[in-house]
């Protein structure tokens, strides 16, 4: 994902895609930019009050000074009321803009394709959908908003200048290319340190989650101290990095303010000579002192803003790529939909299949299998042979290099994924228990399932008995990952969610780990319950789903190597019987 370097003027193009999400809500906009503008003009208004005080209020004698003390406590009060509108407004923009951001982003993340996540590591993605989010949040709740005020009041600030003694202000405009190319130099640099500071945060932010995700590991195998060194030479390597950005920056603040505020100095010096010959009044000058001081803290301000409007620049790219990513596995325009009622056939055609990731390894090679509507087949073979691949692509979460996938005669790239996947209960060796209710969970496949009809999926999984005994009921919370329940309890689970999804086609991982002999039997007649009248491919490993298989298939490296029923493979003395012999000596 990460691209090269692009051009500033691109990078600050990613506003853009700010802007996009800000002008949905037009009137909200409207009061930012007209807050903005009253605000900028009241701040301006602030030295031409101090002229009139000066210049009128104190040369009519103290009878008059109440009415331009007046104007300003008025334009003070403008000041204050805009000021909170724009604050208001402007931060109100700023959150909206990363909800609908995060809503946006997380959306399209979930139709993408599963080789998606193996290319970019979801603690990165994570990241961006926080990290990135706040940085452009910040950006148009403050910087923005920093930067449009400061431009209004440094041109409006200019043009007033110009009225008020146009000599005085060509020397100060002088000033400022002296104050610009510094910015434009050091800008570039400082927008490379933080690309470079957010990638290194970005780092940080993944081995914490790889190291907090596997705790025991890191304690079990004694690498605390190595974990602990690795983790700190990350964070060390990004303070580096960002102690160069804010030293440029600090170099780069002190260059500008020292070049204005110079000339100012300067200017007063000239303008003191101009007041003594009586060319400007002396409420001129104050004026003129006070709204170059504006000015100038305006140019200043700007100069510290670039830097953080590159990083928003930066983020709202980043989060532009995922926004923009289309799903690889997607609908066709005109999908043909699956005959209903189901006939509950699954095909394989002459299938070959490598993962994007590792394309030196064919996954399937040359796979043909066509399972009959309500056959049970079960898939054996060593690791690594192919099987949870088969799953992968009946799912359609990859398309094979060649050959045709298809369920009900329908060649799956022809139809819509959402209705393949409609038509398919998933059982996998890993349950995924959500940090949710107990019926959450349940009913994460068929949401408008009601309690009557979770307890009945539940009594055919035997889960029936153990969600009863939890404390709450079905509303019982199951912790992360399911923690409070036990191997076999959380298999059940898996199971119940299967029956309630009611799939005509079954696709069934069983699960490696050891069962006690009274779990094994609720899973085992749970799992036959499920299988009834439907049709079933399972990958298995226990020898009673294997004699129950109408049919075998042995797998080796993509390739079916054998087929037929239990007492014909042990008879054929092939690959099965030896792994036969090898894992089911005790069991049988
Ligand atoms: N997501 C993936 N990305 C890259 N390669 C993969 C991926 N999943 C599996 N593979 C590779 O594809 C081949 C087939 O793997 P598959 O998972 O289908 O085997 P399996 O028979 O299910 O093994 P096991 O019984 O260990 O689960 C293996 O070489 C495996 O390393």
């Amino acid at each position: 994902m990460d691209k090269p370097d692009v051009a500033p003027a691109r990078k600050i193009g990613s506003l853009l895609l700010v802007w996009r999400f800000a002008t949905v809500y037009k009137g909200h906009l409207a009061a930012a930019i007209l807050a903005l503008i009253v605000a900028a003009a009241a701040t301006l208004a602030i030295p031409s009050g101090f002229k009139l005080v000066i210049d009128r209020g104190f040369s009519a004698g103290t009878g008059d000074i109440g009415r331009y003390f007046q104007y300003l406590l008025l334009i003070v009060a403008v000041l204050a009321a805009a000021t909170a509108l724009r604050f208001y407004f402007v931060s109100w923009l700023g959150e909206r803009v990363v909800a609908d951001v995060r809503t946006a982003t997380q959306r399209n993340l979930l139709a993408l394709a599963p080789r998606f996540f193996e290319e970019n590591r979801p603690s990165e993605i994570a990241s961006r959908l926080t990290a990135d989010t706040s940085i452009i949040e910040q950006v148009v709740g403050t910087t923005v908003s920093v930067a449009l005020r400061n431009i209004v009041v440094g041109i409006g600030g200019i043009i007033y200048l110009l009225t008020l003694a146009p000599k005085l202000t060509a020397m100060l405009l002088l000033g400022i290319p002296f104050a610009i190319l510094p910015i434009v130099f050091m800008g570039r640099r400082v927008r490379i340190l933080s690309r470079s500071t957010q990638d290194r945060i970005a780092t940080v932010g993944t081995i914490v989650a790889e190291t907090l995700g596997a705790m025991k590991i890191v304690q079990a195998f004694g690498q605390e101290k190595r974990e602990g060194d690795r983790f700190a030479t990350a964070v060390e390597d990004a303070f580096e990095v960002s102690r160069r950005r804010i030293r440029l920056r600090a170099i780069m603040t002190a260059i500008v303010i020292l070049v204005i505020f110079g000339s100012i100095v300067l200017i007063m010096w000239q303008g003191a000579l101009d007041v003594a010959a009586g060319r400007i009044s002396s409420g001129t000058i104050a004026a003129f002192v006070f709204t170059g001081g504006l000015v100038a803290g305006a140019f200043g301000a700007l100069t510290e803003v670039y830097g953080d409007l590159l990083r928003g620049a930066g983020a709202a790219g980043r989060i532009a790529e995922l926004l923009s990513e289309v799903p690889e596995i997607r609908a066709p325009a005109n999908p043909v939909p699956l005959p209903t009622p189901s006939q509950g056939r699954l095909a394989f055609d002459r299938v070959s299949f490598r993962y994007p990731t590792r394309p030196e390894v064919k996954a399937l090679d040359d796979f043909t299998l066509a399972i009959r509507p309500g056959e049970m087949v079960a898939l054996v073979g060593p690791s690594g042979a192919g099987k949870s691949t088969i799953f992968q692509l009946a799912q359609r979460f990859y398309d094979p290099g060649e050959g045709t996938v298809s369920i009900d005669g329908v060649a799956l790239p022809a139809t819509d994924p959402a209705m393949i996947r409609d038509r398919i209960a998933m059982v996998p060796q890993e349950t995924v228990i959500f940090a949710a209710s107990a019926r959450d969970n349940l009913r994460y496949g068929h949401w408008d399932a009601d309690d009557a009809a979770l307890w009945s999926a539940a009594e055919t999984a035997n889960a029936a008995e153990f969600l009863r005994a939890l404390p709450d009921g079905l509303d019982t919370y199951l912790g992360e990952g399911g923690a409070r329940l036990s191997g076999g309890q959380r298999q059940r689970l898996a199971i119940a969610r299967a029956v309630l999804r009611d799939a005509p086609l079954l696709l069934l991982d069983e699960a490696t780990s050891a069962l006690d002999a009274e779990s094994e039997r609720h899973v085992q007649q749970a799992l036959e319950r499920l299988m009834a009248n439907r049709t079933t491919l399972v990958i298995a490993h226990r020898l009673a789903t294997i004699r129950m298989a109408d049919r075998i298939v042995v797998m080796d490296g993509g390739r079916i190597v054998e087929q037929g029923t239990h007492s014909e493979l042990i008879g054929g003395g092939g690959l099965y019987a030896r792994l036969a012999r090898l894992q089911f000596d005790d069991a049988a």
